[in-house]
């Protein structure tokens, strides 16, 4: 089995980790890295794994998967080039970055993959989407599929696409918590005593997600399905599209979409 790096293993990076340990991936075959000692620490008592700094953990990996900040990812594969293992597979999790400037950091021909991940990750119930840089193969865009599987879900799409699939799916979790907190903030509102409303929106949520996904179904078929001619929920979905949900989401997705082709250059 292949020594995974995690260099930067902040919210993304340790829902990875984490996600890949429960999956049964070997401490032994995972070397974190982050910046501060008490962060180091923490992740060695949670994982019982090697916390290192960002350049013995490279030197040590066939994979190394880059979970810092974008602003920090070029100085950071700058220090990191040099001490790669002959053929090591360069992973970036950061967002807009393109493969052509992830590649022009490293030393020429160093194979690379784009992720774009997100933090249900933890759980084993991330979607990731993947793109190869030009000096990656087939083979080796396989083995980024592989561990990324381990934490969920994996779509290979055309790098052109990777703006769009971080707008949907790497911000998505947080346009799904804003909702569960909404609606169980409005159920507190109702009178229903705060940890009944919370267990009562996040199951709600979990339940909905898993019957789209089991069923396949349209999700309008299924919004169908709860709504009653003059009901309870028509009266509801009346109020959301009067306030303009879908146009919120498009709003949405379109923002952080060109936020992130911004942070790309
Ligand atoms: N959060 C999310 O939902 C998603 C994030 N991403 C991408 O993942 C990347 C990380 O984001 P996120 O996890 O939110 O950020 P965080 O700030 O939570 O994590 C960044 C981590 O990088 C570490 N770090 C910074 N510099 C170094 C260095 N030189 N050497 C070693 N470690 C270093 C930090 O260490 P320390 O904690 O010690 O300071 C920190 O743990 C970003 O590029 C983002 O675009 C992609 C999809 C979803
Ligand atoms: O907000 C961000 O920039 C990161 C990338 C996608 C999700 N979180």
């Amino acid at each position: 089995m292949s020594t995974v790096a995690v260099v930067g293993a902040g919210a993304m990076g340790e829902a990875i980790v984490s996600g890949m340990l429960a999956k049964g991936w070997s401490p032994d075959d995972l070397v974190l890295a982050v910046r501060r000692e008490e962060h180091a620490a923490a992740l060695r008592a949670s994982y019982a794994v090697e916390v290192t700094d960002a350049v013995s953990a490279a030197a040590k990996a066939d994979v190394v998967l880059v979970g810092v900040k974008p602003v920090d990812v070029p100085g950071l594969l700058g220090q990191i080039g040099p001490r790669l293992r002959p053929g090591a597979l360069v992973v970036s999790l950061a967002v807009g970055l393109t493969t052509s400037s992830l590649e022009a950091a490293l030393p020429g021909g160093t194979p690379v993959v784009r992720v774009m991940p997100n933090t249900p990750a933890q759980v084993g119930a991330g979607v990731s989407v993947i793109s190869a840089g030009s000096c990656c193969d087939d083979a080796q865009l396989a083995v980024v599929e592989d561990i990324m599987s381990a934490v969920g879900t994996v779509v290979r799409l055309p790098e052109k696409l990777q703006d769009a699939a971080g707008a949907v799916s790497g911000s998505g979790p947080a346009y799904v918590f804003l909702a569960i907190e909404a609606l169980t903030e409005a159920g507190v509102h109702l009178g229903l005593p705060r940890t009944t409303s919370t267990q009562l929106a996040v199951q709600t949520f979990v339940g909905a997600a898993r019957l789209a996904a089991e069923t396949g179904e349209h999700p309008a078929v299924l919004r169908e399905r709860v709504t009653s001619p003059g009901g309870t929920t028509a009266a509801g979905l009346r109020q959301l599209e009067e306030r303009g949900l879908r146009a919120a989401f498009l709003a949405a997705t379109e923002a952080s979409r060109d936020r992130s082709r911004a942070i790309g250059g």
